[in-house]
């Protein structure tokens, strides 16, 4: 059976589950006894806080003193601290008592309304309600005489499940024993998940499902699939180790340039979105951004943003990358990203309706808008921009977009390879524009004449197939003959065996969400230019692609 969560990193585990221990019993809302002043009782709260407040921050002081994963840890569990010397919330804990609440039932009451209002709030804030809970479970922990709750004693290595973690269970994990973590609660903002990344813990959280895990039974952990495998068949062990192995040698390289194993070049870029993930472009050692969609500026909105709003966002990421190449490519309205005041309404299908740069050009104030908003923002950083139509059609539109780009001062100004039709035309596309980066997602789609948003043709939807990677070769020989660069920037990038595949077409620089770089940068590093000419051989001759079932007519 598989479990289904949030991954944290890509990173493959296989050990015995080991539950964390039960919660502690909830204090009673019974009356205190009459012998016990309301003094006597806020004199233990009081030791009590502090004794938990000690004991964080003690923690939080033997974390900062250890590597780079447990140093964000150490100021995690200093904020945690001090939810036990906050004065407000001990206030309400004392009027509790005074009341004639036990120091137990005080103290579950005082830090629950505070973790209602984080949940209420949402969020990050939201998220923060596991940590105060812990607190709270510390000093109940502390008032009642037993041991805190937390990771339970092993002298072997074990999958920690737990509902949620506190952070300083996660600071203080022996990470020789905890092979992987799984919770089922806790997002990917929670700080289970932020240590675990920090940590390098492989870690799959907010799997509903991993409260039914029992103590002993084995599972697979895989977090670059978000998967949690239980009653493992031998098979899915053997390829959960191959993974491990992949996963550990791949993490190794990260931060050296992408290569083959000869060392020839293939610079391996990130997708991103929004400026913002910028971040985990960087932290996953891209080389650049090699597709930067524009259009989270433009959905859901009414109208487009004005050229300022445009330039600001542009400039935010290209700051990022000083010196380093960045594409971005203008607006893909049409087709499965409509948008209400560019795209047609009666359109029967879309996908070969009025999409991209049919869209832009219909709507000239758009696309110059956005050419106008790049140059800006080029001349205010010092990336290296790279711009891009997407779904140009043959050598007419790339040279149209290609002069019109320089117009506005652009240096680089180059085409998405998605429709055959570009491909068919390589050898005149490659003579009038910069570049061409191929989109392998749409390229299949119109190869295969398979919807790519429709269920029932999916199995279509694979750059395996050898027609695709033909097109793709086409694209390859002509920009390579006439000195025209071209990459993908497609999801097929991220498939490290395609990836070989790819390099061996002549594709000259790979872009993918970042999660997949380690793992292509390592599969490159395994093979010399002309073994992946070899492979691609293989691949163009359909060896390594599995037709429908349907075809084989059998007996
Ligand atoms: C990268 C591509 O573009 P999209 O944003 O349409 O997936 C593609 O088609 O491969």
């Amino acid at each position: 059976m598989i479990l289904k969560g949030v991954g944290i990193g890509r990173g493959v585990a296989v050990g015995p589950v080991l539950r964390m221990a039960e919660p502690l019993p909830e204090p009673k809302d019974e009356p205190r006894a009459a012998s016990v002043s309301a003094e006597a009782e806020n004199a233990r709260v009081t030791k009590a806080l502090a004794a938990v407040n000690a004991d964080l921050n003690r923690r939080a002081q033997e974390a900062a003193n250890g590597d780079e994963g447990t140093k964000q840890a150490a100021e995690i569990l200093q904020a945690v601290a001090m939810f036990a010397s906050d004065p407000a919330l001990a206030a309400n804990i004392a009027k509790m008592v005074d009341d004639g609440k036990t120091g137990e039932r005080a103290v579950l009451e005082g830090f629950g309304q505070v973790e209602e209002m984080f949940r209420q709030i949402g969020g990050y804030q939201g998220e923060r309600a596991a940590d105060l809970h812990d607190v709270g479970q510390r000093v109940i922990a502390e008032l009642m005489g037993r041991p805190a709750p937390g990771v339970p004693q092993s002298e072997t290595p074990f999958v920690l499940v737990a509902k949620d973690l506190s952070p300083a269970d996660t600071a203080s994990l022996d990470l020789d024993k905890t092979l992987a973590i799984v919770t089922s609660e806790g997002g990917p903002t929670s700080h289970t998940a932020i240590l675990c990344r920090a940590r390098g813990i492989v870690a799959v959280v907010s799997a509903a499902e991993a409260v039914d895990l029992t103590d002993g039974e084995t599972v697979i952990v895989n977090a670059a699939r978000g998967e949690v495998t239980t009653d493992p068949t031998d098979e899915q062990l053997a390829a959960a180790h191959d993974a491990k192995l992949r996963a550990d040698k791949a993490k190794e390289l990260r931060g050296q340039p992408g290569q083959l194993k000869d060392g020839h070049r293939i610079p391996l870029l990130a997708n991103v979105g929004k400026p913002s993930d910028a971040k985990t472009a960087l932290e996953y050692g891209a080389e650049g951004v090699g597709l930067f969609r524009t259009e989270f500026l433009f959905i859901g909105n009414e109208e487009p943003p004005t050229v300022e709003e445009q330039t600001k966002a542009y400039a935010e990421l290209l700051a990022q990358f000083p010196g380093k190449k960045v594409v971005i490519r203008l607006l893909d309205a049409g087709a499965d990203k409509p948008l209400p005041f560019l795209t047609p309404e009666d359109e029967p299908n879309p996908a070969l309706g009025l999409r991209g740069l049919r869209t832009l050009a219909q709507h000239k104030a758009v696309l110059e808008g956005q050419l106008k908003a790049l140059a800006a923002a080029d001349a205010q950083t010092d990336a290296d921009l790279w711009v891009m139509a997407p779904m140009v059609a043959d050598e007419w539109e790339a040279e149209y977009f290609t002069k019109l780009g320089k117009s506005f001062g652009l240096k680089f100004v180059g085409s998405m390879a998605e429709v055959p039709s570009i491909a068919v035309m390589a050898d005149k596309v490659s003579q009038v524009t910069d570049f061409v980066s191929i989109g392998t997602n749409d390229l299949t789609q119109y190869t295969l004449a398979a919807d790519r948003t429709l269920g029932s043709v999916s199995n279509y939807q694979t750059a395996w197939h050898p027609a695709v990677l033909r097109v793709i070769k086409m694209i390859c020989e002509a920009g390579n003959k006439n000195g025209m660069p071209v990459g993908v920037c497609g999801e097929a990038a991220a498939d490290p065996d395609l990836a070989v595949v790819l390099a061996g077409l002549g594709v000259n620089s790979l872009s993918m969400t970042p999660v997949a770089l380690d793992d292509v940068r390592a599969e490159l590093a395994q093979h010399t230019l002309e073994e992946a000419q070899q492979i691609a051989a293989k691949a163009l001759n359909g060896d390594f692609y599995n037709p429908p079932q349907w075809c084989e007519l059998g007996e």
